[in-house]
């Protein structure tokens, strides 16, 4: 647990300081255990660039604080990261406040098309010849109905073609997952780029 809670600061520390973390803005999880599931989550309402190992709570499958952690509450979101790590079998999952998934989100609400761009080879998906959709779902408080919203778009990989590991959610931000909390981020760094330039390049004007 204090391994999970030191690799989660460690990343968190660093997505702030890609301004994708503002303020408190940001959760970050990985999976202990499957049967039954348990997350390490980052706790709520803390600064994300100033984590300390310390800052970490265990959930269950809802996102329920699993025993008694002082004065230290589960991240407000903690539920949608238990749905995405039990639907796609993810290990670790991130929740940016990235803007540009915002605006992404906001001017593809049907989501957000990639393609050609070899940017897409870090996302598992074809550089040339591949549309890739980013799916987007509306913003709520309600966890356990944004995890129904995610369940009805996510794509799961099928002989063919990987997942996307990347959800936005409008007016708020995305999430990506990987096996490790390493690809998780990966995920998220190459999304972040993907999403970027398509804004700067093609958002309507
Ligand atoms: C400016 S923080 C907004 C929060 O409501 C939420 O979206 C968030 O990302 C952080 O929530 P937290 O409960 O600290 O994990
Ligand atoms: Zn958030």
């Amino acid at each position: 647990m204090f391994a999970a809670g030191e690799a989660l600061a460690v990343e968190s520390a660093r997505f702030a300081a890609m301004g994708w973390m503002r303020g408190t803005s940001g959760n970050l999880s990985v999976v202990l255990g499957r049967d039954p599931l348990r997350l390490a989550v980052t706790a709520s309402g803390l600064d994300k660039g100033e984590l300390t190992a310390a800052d970490v709570v265990v959930v269950d499958a809802d996102g329920e604080l699993v025993g008694k952690e002082q004065g230290k509450r589960p991240s407000a979101e903690a539920g949608l990261h238990a749905r995405i790590a039990a639907v796609t079998g993810a290990n670790a999952v991130v929740h940016l406040h990235a803007l540009s998934a915002v605006l992404a989100g906001l001017y593809w609400p049907d989501g957000v098309e990639l393609h050609d761009l070899e940017m897409l080879k870090g996302l598992g998906h074809d550089a040339h010849g591949e549309t890739v959709v980013i799916p987007v779902i509306q913003n709520g408080q309600d966890m356990r109905e944004q995890g129904d919203a995610f369940e009805e778009v996510y794509l799961p990989p099928t002989l063919r073609d990987n997942e996307v590991p990347v959800l936005i959610i409008a007016s708020h931000g995305m999430y990506a997952w990987g096996e490790t909390l390493t690809q998780a981020r990966w995920h998220a760094e190459l999304a972040e780029w993907l999403l970027r330039f398509t804004v700067e390049t093609s958002a309507p004007r």
